[in-house]
């Protein structure tokens, strides 16, 4: 079986004290750590990649939600992109090294992303969740009709708990992606612990 992935998102409400505390934490168990903070500018941005790297965080596992011109300046793993973000096929055809994510919500867009040559999918949001407020869950049933009809890692996000592993692993999902499971714990680096060897079969 090949390595299940866990991301860790950032919320966009920590400071960047306390998203460097966490990551600190988590870091060693989870794969990717998503920088996704709307609100800031490429210089704040570049500001918490620095501290990610100067807190141990490897580069290889940071991502940079939308900002390309950030990821490519520090120099980190890749991008996670949206519908509003720049055309995964330009980014790819521009700046071939960078595993280059993409945000999906429908079966059509995940097929149009993959023939765009996007690396890895985020779909969502499986389950009910405080992050995402007011949108209905979209199920198991339709993440495992994504992983069927694409070839790329499907990556599930959205209200995602340990409990829920066995279903999103046995739907075919290469891996889950956290914000509130992982940050709102009591104990954030036991719970990616947990996460991580859930999707194992530990
Ligand atoms: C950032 C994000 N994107 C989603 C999508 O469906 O694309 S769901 C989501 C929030 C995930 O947070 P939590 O783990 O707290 O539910």
């Amino acid at each position: 079986m090949s390595k299940k992935e866990l991301h860790l998102i950032s919320n966009g409400k920590q400071s960047l004290e306390q998203f460097v505390d966490l990551a600190q934490q988590v870091y060693e168990y989870v794969t990717a750590i998503h920088i996704r903070e709307k609100q800031k500018t490429a210089r704040e941005l570049s500001d918490w990649v620095e501290r990610l790297i100067g807190a141990g965080v490897p580069r290889e596992k940071i991502y940079l939600n939308d900002r390309l011109d950030v990821a490519w300046a520090a120099g980190v793993a890749g991008v996670q992109l949206a519908y509003h973000s720049l055309e995964p096929s330009v980014v790819k055809r521009r700046f071939p090294r960078f595993r280059v994510g993409r945000s999906v919500h429908s079966l059509q867009e995940a097929k149009e992303m993959e023939s765009q040559g996007v690396d890895f999918l985020l779909f969502g949001h499986i389950y009910q969740t405080g992050s995402k407020p007011g949108l209905a869950a979209r199920g198991i049933e339709s993440l495992k009709e994504i992983v069927e009809a694409v070839s790329i890692p499907v990556i599930a996000i959205g209200g995602i708990k340990v409990c829920h592993i066995e279903e999103i692993i046995a739907a075919g999902a290469s891996g889950i992606a956290v914000m509130s499971g992982i940050a709102g714990a009591e104990d954030p680096r036991g719970k990616a612990k947990e996460y991580m060897q859930a999707m194992v079969g530990e």
